[in-house]
């Protein structure tokens, strides 16, 4: 044994070549966490230290390769000043140089996922051969970030310019042909192959078939591109990449400063740039944001797992409604392997549902993603129906009918009794109290919410609502039933809206506000589509579907009469009363026209300033900070009231909920991180100026006194 530690293991296996091994003790995948790095430093210098050593092979006995750095070191880490954040770099970075430079050739064996650090240690060996199942890659522009062991560095001079910019501004998974053909591996070959295939690799050097000193120059020097191409490859990039990432993410554009600055440099001063630009990026905040979101992410997913172990088997599902939702419902378990039941009371329902799934379905064809032969699989086992008749075999049903609380009521108990005692009943109403579903029901243990978002299959979040007499098992089944169907759910307690449309309304709330003291909608809309949400709150409108909108607006207004019910006509009410219902008749606040590729696109329609006259009053020039602040007091508020009110759990499920649910900005981390950011002191100066707008700008008790006490929401 050469070397024997937590993280890593060196020993000789066989005509004087070593094998360094991660195994990380405790961990079911490897990552570079402080400890690994430590020993990976170690390693190298037991390795230096052997004096007739042939070669070196890199290998991981786990499933994965290195899945990358140990995120959760990164809040502490990122915390210490610049100076120190580089220096830590520069610590790290000459190991891997040291594995770089190890006197003989060196060959990685990439088994599994190899990402970040990972694929960075990867990129310090001579040569990489990769199993063909294997996925290699430079995601931490995803963090805010970008590669800082090198990557920036070794990437750019290995496979061009070009290739670098797309793996570590697109931050993909690449697949192994991918790789292969872009230079970044050597060869693929099969996994109980691997070490033998770097072992020939060796030998092949050795015998001077193969010339690692050149493959390492090559990594070490400079770019090899003269001044003009130089010029062409980093500022064409800047500008594609700059346009589709926008100003909110800034560490792509700053990777490509960084490859563009450190491209004459060899390799010690370049890892120097890259150093530098990296702790300037980790600086961000939004960094901290988009580490901060997949720190909750991870902890999302623990919660799933443990509620997963006390749920009961869905080996078949049902669904009353082949609506826009039931459909989408049907489309998204049948495809993911749970069969599922469709009953509507009309056959035009059922045509609507199943011809959705098919158009949903034949578009997977059309890209790759499917076979027609699984194509059909999966619309075999959506099981159309006009009635209860299968019903006794069915493990979870889902209700999406009409949002009416009477219909629904009839509809929940009836199927009651067509389905087997132990069977649990959820509805994915969107407003409509849990416990009030649940009154009349024989067996309220079994019933929860399960709130779905539109389009199913685009939106990744799932509300499992606990009405109060609901039962573990209830709320495990449904949580399992929502993973399988590869969503994210969050279990919240019941309220009206629950967390995401109780959280919603008051933001409508802010916007009919603006319109009626006289902004413009329109511009309302641009200064939050620059804030960060993926469409401004006319638009939203126009997408829910003005009469969702009215229709669930009353039903908030009845749950919070104090801060959501509107003594005077709002913006909503006319769009409403006009038939302005949005993107479905195609004319709300906008005017919908096909464009070319046939998809809706919005247009500017001057009638509607005429229709909203009569509610606005005066007209007011308002700041983007005013109209901010105007739209994101209510949500935040609101937000702070559902975590004080006990519907969700911690602050991370809220922020979580309002990200995945309705698009909230991902780079500021959510409306209970934001503020947190401002500052919960300035946050409640700020809400307090607006005071006069009414009881959805009040802060909390709780709020004032946190930010009196200087208490924050995360850390
Ligand atoms: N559309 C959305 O954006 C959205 C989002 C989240 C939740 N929801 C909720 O989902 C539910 C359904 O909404 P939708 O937009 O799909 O409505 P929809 O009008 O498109 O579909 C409702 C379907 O239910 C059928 N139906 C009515 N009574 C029935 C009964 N007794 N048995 C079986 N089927 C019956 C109707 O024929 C229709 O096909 C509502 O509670 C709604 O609030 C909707």
């Amino acid at each position: 044994m050469i070397y024997e530690g937590k993280a890593i293991t060196v020993k000789e296996i066989e005509g004087g070549i070593a094998q360094l091994d991660f195994d990380l003790q405790g961990e079911s995948v490897n990552k570079f966490n402080r400890l690994t790095i430590e020993e990976l430093h170690a390693a190298t210098d037991a390795l230096k230290a052997q004096k007739k050593l042939k070669g070196l092979v890199v290998t991981s006995s786990k499933d994965s390769f290195i899945v990358g750095a140990d995120i959760t070191e990164f809040t502490d880490l990122f915390a210490g000043s610049e100076e120190d954040l580089v220096a830590n770099n520069l610590k790290a970075n000459a190991i891997f140089s040291a594995v770089e430079d190890l006197p003989f050739p060196t060959v990685t064996a990439i088994n599994g996922i190899a990402l970040g650090g990972g694929f960075e240690m990867c990129l310090a060996t001579d040569f990489r051969v990769m199993a063909p199942k294997a996925k290699v890659g430079l995601p931490e522009v995803k963090l805010g970030i970008f590669p800082g062991f090198g990557g920036t560095v070794r990437l750019s001079r290995l496979v061009g310019v070009d290739n670098a910019v797309e793996w570590i501004c697109g931050g993909a998974e690449n697949r192994a042909d991918v790789a292969l053909k872009t230079g970044a591996v050597d060869a693929v070959v099969e996994p109980e192959k691997l070490v033998e295939a770097a072992v020939a690799i060796i030998n092949q050097c050795n015998e001077g078939k193969l010339d690692h000193e050149a493959r390492r120059e090559e990594k070490k020097g400079k770019i090899k591109l003269n001044a003009m191409e130089s010029m062409m490859a980093f500022e064409i990039s800047k500008a594609f990449v700059g346009g589709k990432a926008g100003k909110n993410y800034p560490a792509p554009v700053e990777a490509i400063k960084v490859m563009q600055k450190h491209a004459g440099m060899t390799r010690d001063k370049a890892i120097e740039v890259e150093a530098k630009g990296f702790a300037k990026m980790a600086k961000t905040n939004v960094a901290a944001c988009l580490v901060g979101l997949f720190l909750n992410d991870q902890e999302l997913k623990k919660k799933a797992k443990a509620w997963e172990k006390e749920a009961s088997e869905v080996k078949l599902a049902a669904v009353l409604g082949a609506g826009i939702m039931g459909g989408g419902v049907a489309y998204q378990s049948a495809l993911k392997g749970t069969p599922i039941i469709m009953k509507d009371i009309n056959q035009d329902g059922i045509t609507l549902g199943l011809n959705e799934a098919k158009k949903l379905l034949t578009k997977r064809v059309d890209k790759g993603r499917m076979k027609a032969g699984q194509m059909a699989d999966v619309l075999n086992s959506i099981t159309p129906t006009l009635n209860y008749g299968d019903f006794k075999n069915v493990d979870l049903v889902v209700e999406a009918v009409v949002e009416n609380p009477k219909v629904k009521d009839a509809v929940l108990r009836e199927v009651e009794d067509a389905v087997r005692e132990d069977a649990i009943l959820t509805s994915n109403t969107s407003t409509i109290s849990i416990d009030l579903l649940a009154k009349n029901l024989k067996r309220p243990e079994n019933f929860c919410g399960m709130h779905f978002f539109n389009p199913v299959h685009m939106m990744p979040l799932v509300e499992v609502i606990r009405g109060k007499k609901t039962s573990d098992r209830a709320i495990a089944t449904t949580v399992a039933y929502a993973k399988a169907m590869g969503k994210t759910p969050i279990v919240v307690n019941d309220c009206p809206g629950f967390l995401v449309n109780r959280v919603l309304f008051p933001y409508f709330g802010g916007f009919v506000g603006l319109v009626r003291d006289g902004a413009d909608f329109q511009k309302v809309d641009k200064v939050m589509e620059k804030f960060g949400w993926p469409m401004g709150p006319a638009y939203l409108l126009d997408v829910v579907g003005m009469d969702t909108g009215k229709h669930a607006g009353e039903v908030m207004a009845d749950g919070f009469p104090d801060r959501m019910k509107h003594a005077e006509t709002t913006a909503i009410d006319v769009m409403f009363e006009n038939n302005r219902y949005g993107q479905k008749n195609d004319v709300g606040f906008y005017k919908y026209e096909l464009d070319r590729k046939g998809k809706q696109k919005k247009v500017v329609d001057e009638e509607t300033y005429k229709l909203l006259e009569p509610v606005v009053q005066g007209k007011n020039e308002f700041s983007d900070e005013d109209i901010i602040a105007r739209m994101m007091i209510p949500l935040c508020l609101e937000t702070v009231r559902c975590l004080e009110d006990g519907i969700v759990e911690d602050p991370a499920d809220a922020d979580m909920g309002l990200i995945f649910g309705i698009g909230f900005p991902p780079f500021r981390g959510g409306a209970l991180r934001y503020i947190d950011d401002m500052g919960v002191d300035k946050f409640v100066e700020l809400a307090d100026k607006y005071a006069d707008l009414g009881p959805l700008y009040h802060p909390t008790d709780k709020l004032r006194e946190m930010a009196k006490t200087g208490k924050k929401f995360f850390g």
